[in-house]
């Protein structure tokens, strides 16, 4: 992490320090969140939907912090400051600065779904050969993206950030801030559709992480999407000079995909090429492959051996909630895929619990997708048109779209294996009723549902049958 002189931070964010008896002190760190300060750290006032940091400023003083920013049109400091005009702007500033006078190469991640995904697995390969840094969580937004920077430990090799958006325009900022000179874009789904209005829009949104890469740049994109073709076709779509491309995907004319694949009960296994020793995923799902692909691609271009990248594939770390297998303590087995849902992954997922075997019942608890814009309620009916008895046996949805995927269920499965509530608890309680020890379950919804209170009330529950 940023370790530096007040003095120092002052200049590399374009402010003036204030109330300060020693410009030297050493700061270590960056906090937005008074209620997290690490002693001898800077606090970073924001302002958000709910508080203004500075309210905070004095607390996380007294709690440790060496200095805080501080907007000069909030008055005076309580204590030791760098002044400037938009605290924000002066973290992303200190972000770039700091960036900027480390050695760290940055690989840029974006797409509507795997973003999270493809970094903890591009992680895990590239942390084989090189020391590697790479964003926490989903920390991938204007305040996220830089507080990774400045978290990276100074002697960086390589940096993996994920880049996120809901609007034109944040991906260029996020790309021009961290100047990647690789970058992924995994696909082009209909995540935020509310705010882009398109696909072909999404598309374009994504295609500005280009806008940033260096000269020479890589450009590693699924070959399965032909939105991302058109737009880097576009003459009015921004890209460096000399861009290298490499694409990933399913189809065998992408420059890297299956010969096949094999799904097993805690992960998948794939070929890259008839006859050769697989690749294994401690992940579920064919999507899955798709972004092990996309990892392998940038960890080939860094020179990382396939003797590696198996290794490192083998023993991923990955962000919880995605797909992500939990064993219940009375034996039933959860699919836990409640960070996050759009119509696109909701189908990977019920694609994902067709391949599972052994089980008594599949059943699929499925919520609300949000920010999908104007034909919400046709995406929700084609979820639940994409149910059948070969994935689902019971379908149990929550929310005021959610009965629109109970609808579109009725295509294809029983109305007596469909249960719709508004009210989670009792989702819970009639879904608990109805568990066997060898059923699986598999739950999803946008994130705003909070859908993993069902798989913490259905891991600990008392069975009845
Ligand atoms: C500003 C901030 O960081 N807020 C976080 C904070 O929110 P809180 O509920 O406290 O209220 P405020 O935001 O109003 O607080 C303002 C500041 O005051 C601080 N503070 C508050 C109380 C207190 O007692 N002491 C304090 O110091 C506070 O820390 C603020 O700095 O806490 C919430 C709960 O932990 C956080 O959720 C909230 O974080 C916001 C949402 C945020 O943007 N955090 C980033 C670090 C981040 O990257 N978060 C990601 C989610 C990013 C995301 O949604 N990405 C999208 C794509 C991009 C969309 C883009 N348009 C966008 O706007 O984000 C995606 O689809 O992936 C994460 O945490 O997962
Ligand atoms: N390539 C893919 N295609 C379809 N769905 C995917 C793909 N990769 C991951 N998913 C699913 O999308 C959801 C989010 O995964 P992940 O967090 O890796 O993506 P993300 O792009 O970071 O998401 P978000 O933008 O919501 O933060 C999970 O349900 C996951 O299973
Ligand atoms: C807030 C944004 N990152 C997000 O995840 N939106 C989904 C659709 C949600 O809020 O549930």
């Amino acid at each position: 992490m940023i370790k530096r002189k007040l003095a120092d931070i002052a200049a590399m964010c374009g402010g003036q320090v204030a109330n300060a008896d020693d410009n030297n002190l050493i700061i270590q760190g960056v906090i937005t969140d008074s209620r997290r300060i690490e002693q001898g750290c800077l606090f970073v006032p924001l302002s958000g939907e709910r508080f203004d940091g500075h309210a905070f400023v004095a607390d996380s003083l007294a709690s440790g912090a060496s200095a805080t920013l501080w907007e000069r049109i909030k008055g005076n400091p309580p204590g030791p400051a760098i002044l400037v005009d938009d605290a924000l702007e002066a973290l992303q500033r200190l972000a770039k600065s700091y960036l900027a006078a480390t050695e760290a190469k940055v690989v840029g991640i974006t797409g509507s779904n795997g973003k999270t995904t493809t970094k903890d697995l591009l992680y895990s390969l590239l942390a084989t050969t090189y020391r590697v840094h790479k964003t926490g969580g989903n920390y991938n937004n204007h305040i996220g993206l830089p507080l990774t920077i400045l978290a990276m430990p100074e002697d960086t090799e390589i940096a993996v950030l994920e880049m996120g958006m809901s609007g034109r325009y944040e991906i260029e900022f996020l790309s021009k801030l961290a100047e990647p000179e690789a970058v992924i874009v995994t696909n082009i789904g209909e995540s935020h559709l509310q705010q882009l209005g398109s696909r072909l829009e999404i598309a374009r949104a994504k295609l500005e992480i280009l806008s940033g890469l260096k000269a020479g740049g890589l450009f590693v994109y699924n070959g399965d999407e032909p939105l991302i073709q058109e737009v880097l076709a576009d003459s009015d779509t921004p890209k460096p000079e000399q861009l290298h491309t490499l694409t990933f995907g399913l189809n065998g004319n992408n420059d890297i995909y299956p010969s096949g694949i094999m799904f097993l009960e805690h992960g998948t296994m794939f070929t890259l090429k008839e006859g050769e020793t697989p690749f294994e995923l401690p992940l579920l799902g064919e999507h899955n492959v798709v972004n092990g692909l996309a990892a392998i691609a940038v960890a080939r271009h860094y020179g990382i051996a396939d003797t590696a990248i198996r290794e490192g594939l083998k023993h991923a770390e990955l962000t919880g909630m995605r797909i992500e297998i939990v064993q219940g303590d009375n034996g039933v087995t959860i699919l836990n895929d409640a960070y996050n849902a759009s119509p696109t992954s909701a189908k990977a997922a019920i694609d994902v619990l067709k391949t599972m075997k052994g089980y008594r019942n599949k059943i699929a608890v499925l919520g609300d997708m949000l920010e999908l814009g104007e034909d919400e309620v046709r995406f929700h009916q084609e979820v639940g048109e994409f149910l059948t008895p070969e994935n689902t046996d019971l379908l149990f949805t929550y929310g005021r779209l959610g009965r629109e995927i109970a609808a579109g269920a009725k295509k294809h499965l029983l109305p007596d294996n469909i249960y719709a509530y508004d009210d989670k608890s009792e989702l819970i309680h009639k879904l608990i009723s109805l568990l066997h020890p060898k059923d699986i379950i598999l739950v999803k919804a946008s994130r705003g549902m909070k859908l993993e209170e069902v798989v913490e009330a259905v891991k600990h529950s008392e069975l009845h049958q």
